[in-house]
């Protein structure tokens, strides 16, 4: 699988082990940066990601920020993304079971690096159920992003 990744300053460092250990599974990983504990604004680096998910260069992305919140809010905001932050083993396989999440957000100041890489695991090899009150549900979220702009105040 073709995993797109990304992380801001407080993500750089768990990033290099969220790398290795897509690598170890046999993913091939596409860094979008940062590449320094620099500081940067994750909205920019989460926009590279998902749109390399989008392009269908990657199947699927993972951000690595702080908490992972901003990282999904900024990814959540792409139609056609699915993003969430999981930090337990159970949210990561399922969020791809049932709701066909393509960007996973982790939270770097909350999980140590032997949770992400279980946590990615999960992920990774978890695949979109096939049962149709999944299928339904995720295309009622498609019908929510279409319709969102008519949400907007003039
Ligand atoms: O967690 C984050 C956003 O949800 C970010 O990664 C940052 O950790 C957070 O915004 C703090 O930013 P700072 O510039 O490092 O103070």
């Amino acid at each position: 699988m073709n995993i797109s990744l990304g992380c801001d300053h407080a993500g750089f460092q768990l990033k290099s082990a969220v790398a290795a250990h897509l690598q170890s599974l046999g993913c091939e990983v596409t860094d979008h940066g940062c590449h320094s504990s620099d500081a940067v604004d994750f909205p920019d680096i989460a926009r590279l990601v998902c749109q390399s998910v989008l392009s269908g260069e990657a199947e699927r992305g993972i951000m690595v920020c702080g908490t992972g919140v901003g990282a999904s809010i900024a990814a959540n905001k792409i139609p056609g993304i699915r993003a969430a932050v999981c930090h337990d083993y159970h949210s990561a396989h399922q969020s791809v079971e049932h709701d066909d999440v393509n960007v996973m957000c982790i939270g770097a100041q909350i999980v140590g690096a032997w949770l992400a890489k279980d946590l990615i695991t999960s992920f990774v090899q978890a695949t979109f159920s096939t049962e149709e009150q999944f299928r339904r549900r995720v295309e009622k979220l498609a019908v929510l992003e279409r319709e969102a702009v008519q949400y907007v105040k003039p």
